[in-house]
C-alpha cells in the first residue's frame, strides 16, 4: 500500500544548523500517525519538513507516488496538505466569522455550509463567531487556527502540538474534534504531540524522535510501554 506521506532518509534542518538525520518515517492513507519525543527532539521540525519550511540536504519526502522534496510550501498546500502550526495564525483583529470568511475564500460556493461544519465541530466558535478572535482564549484560538485550516478542504492534516497550552478540558474539547474530523472525512493525521496521553489517545501509528533520528515506528497497539519510557529518558525527559 502507498503511504499517504513518506520520509525516506531525510536530513534536514535550518540554514547550516541540520536538526533531521536521516529521518524515515512512512503515514498509511487512513492513519493517525503521532511524533513523539522531548523538548528540542525534531518533532516540529518533521511537521517544517513536510511542508518544505526546512533545508533538505538529504533524502526524498514522498506524497503518495509523488516526490514533493523540491516543492513549495503553497504548493505542498495545493497537493491537499492542511498544516496546523503551533502559534497563534489567526487574525486578531477580525472576528472568528471574518477569519473564517478570510481562510474560506478558495471554496467561497460552499463556504457558508463549510463554516457550518466547523461550527458543528467546535460550538464554542459558533458561540463567540462576532467576537474578535484576539479575544479568545488559547484553546477558541486552537480552534478557530484548527477550523481555518479544515476550510482548505485538506487531503491531509498535520498538527503540530494542538494541546500545547490548553487547559484539560480544552484539550479534551480539541482532541475530540480531531476525532471527529476522522471520523467524517478519514483523511490521514500526521500529529506531533509532547502530551503523551493525548497523543496515544488518537494514534494508530507512533514514531519518537531522539535528538533528530527517528528512534521508534511502530503500531500504537504493539507500544512497548518501556521502550517509550527508555527512548523519553534518552531524550532528556522523565514520564509521569
Ligand atoms: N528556526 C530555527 N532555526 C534554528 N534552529 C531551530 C529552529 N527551529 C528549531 N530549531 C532547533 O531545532 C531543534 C529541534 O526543534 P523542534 O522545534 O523541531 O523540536 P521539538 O521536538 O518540536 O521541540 P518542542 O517540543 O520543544 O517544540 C532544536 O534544537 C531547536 O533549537
Amino acid at each position: 500500500m502507498t503511504a499517504a506521506l513518506r520520509f525516506e532518509s531525510v536530513t534536514a534542518g535550518y540554514g547550516p544548523i541540520t536538526v533531521l538525520d536521516e529521518a524515515s518515517l512512512a503515514m498509511g492513507p487512513d492513519e493517525v500517525l503521532v511524533v513523539l519525543g522531548a523538548n528540542g527532539s525534531g518533532k516540529s521540525t518533521v511537521l517544517k519538513t513536510a511542508i518544505g519550511l526546512t533545508r533538505l540536504s538529504a533524502g526524498r519526502i514522498m506524497l503518495g507516488e509523488c516526490d514533493i522534496s523540491v516543492l513549495s510550501p503553497h504548493r505542498r498546500a495545493e497537493a491537499g496538505m492542511g498544516y496546523v502550526p503551533q502559534t497563534r495564525n489567526v487574525f486578531a483583529d477580525l472576528s472568528v466569522n471574518d477569519n473564517l470568511r478570510m481562510g474560506g475564500f478558495l471554496h467561497a460556493a460552499g463556504l457558508t455550509r463549510d463554516m457550518e461544519q466547523v461550527f458543528d465541530l467546535f460550538p464554542r466558535l459558533r458561540e463567540r463567531r462576532r467576537e474578535r478572535a484576539g479575544d479568545l482564549s488559547g484553546g477558541e484560538r486552537r480552534m478557530l487556527s484548527i477550523g481555518l485550516t479544515l476550510l482548505l478542504r485538506p487531503r491531509m492534516l498535520l498538527l503540530d502540538e494542538p494541546s500545547s497550552d490548553l487547559s484539560p478540558a480544552m484539550i479534551t474539547a480539541v482532541f475530540d474534534a480531531i476525532r471527529q474530523i476522522r471520523v467524517e472525512t478519514r483523511i490521514p493525521v500526521l500529529l506531533v504531540e509532547q502530551n503523551l496521553q493525548a497523543g496515544l489517545s488518537l494514534a494508530d501509528r507512533v514514531c519518537v524522535m531522539v535528538r533528530g533520528r527517528v528512534a521508534l515506528e511502530q503500531a500504537a497497539q504493539e507500544l512497548n510501554r518501556e521502550q517509550l519510557h527508555a527512548l523519553f529518558l534518552e531524550g532528556g525527559v522523565r514520564l509521569s
